[in-house]
């Protein structure tokens, strides 16, 4: 469902500070699959996690999204793909404090209209399969961490997006809380999720539910690659 081919990208291009993030990325994520990006702190994870989802232009090479090639379609389009095709769990999750639970599960939602009961109905539905149900109404400053992970993943989902994006998910999660993770993952996969993700976390290579750990080194896929 998503295909890298000689994937580059470079940041400061032709400048003294070029960085060549990635170089020569070929990969194929089948839809449904959990993947992992690994490797150490600047082998490009992060770079790669936003190329793939439509959040950074590939320098060159091409990218290729449910059939359609998005590595040269104009912003306009990529705003509308990013909204429909993916959800986005960030590593410090960027709740809006202040803002109730499930307001900040609606967000997503605004710019795609719908009918507001039928999504708030869709909202509850998925805080309460993640036990948030009684906390909807909570301002999230005063959720847990792993409350604040699940609201934030609940938020990823409102769109019924196919494609989970999530950078170093349990950077700020204890052994427990990672536990709970891996299985709203494996519950995810179930519904036909695909599932990408940013790890430094062991216990995240080697779960279960895990398919496919891709390792890069100096932006350059070396393990699981295509
Ligand atoms: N906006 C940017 N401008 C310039 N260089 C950047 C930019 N973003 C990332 N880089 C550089 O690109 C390289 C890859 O960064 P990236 O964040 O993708 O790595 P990472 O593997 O996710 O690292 P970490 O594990 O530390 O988060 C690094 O050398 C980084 O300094």
């Amino acid at each position: 469902m998503i295909t890298l081919q000689d994937v580059a990208k470079f940041y400061n291009e032709g400048r003294p500070n070029e960085v060549r993030a990635l170089e020569g990325v070929n990969l194929a994520l089948a839809r449904g699959g959990v993947t992992v990006l690994k490797g150490p702190s600047g082998s490009g994870k992060t770079t790669l996690l936003s190329v793939i989802a439509c959040m950074a232009r590939p320098s060159a090479g091409r990218v290729a999204v449910a059939g359609e090639v998005v590595s040269s379609l104009p912003e306009r389009y990529l705003t509308e793909l990013r909204r429909t095709m993916f959800g986005f769990v960030f590593q410090r999750f960027n709740l809006i404090r202040g803002l109730s639970v499930l307001d900040n599960v609606l967000l997503p939602s605004v710019p795609l209209g719908g009918e507001r009961g039928a999504v708030a109905a869709r909202a509850m539905a998925r805080l309460g399969a993640l036990g948030l149900a009684e906390k909807a109404q909570m301002p999230v400053e005063y959720l847990s961490g792993g409350e604040t992970q699940r609201a934030a993943i609940a938020r990823a989902l409102i769109n019924e997006a196919p494609i989970l994006i999530a950078d170093e998910p349990t950077a700020n999660l204890d052994g427990h809380l990672t536990g709970r993770f891996l299985e709203i993952v494996a519950g995810l996969k179930a519904e036909g999720k695909t599932v990408i993700m940013t790890s430094h976390d062991p216990r995240i290579w080697g779960a279960a539910g895990v398919d496919r750990v891709v390792v890069l080194e100096d932006g350059r896929v070396v393990e699981g690659g295509a």
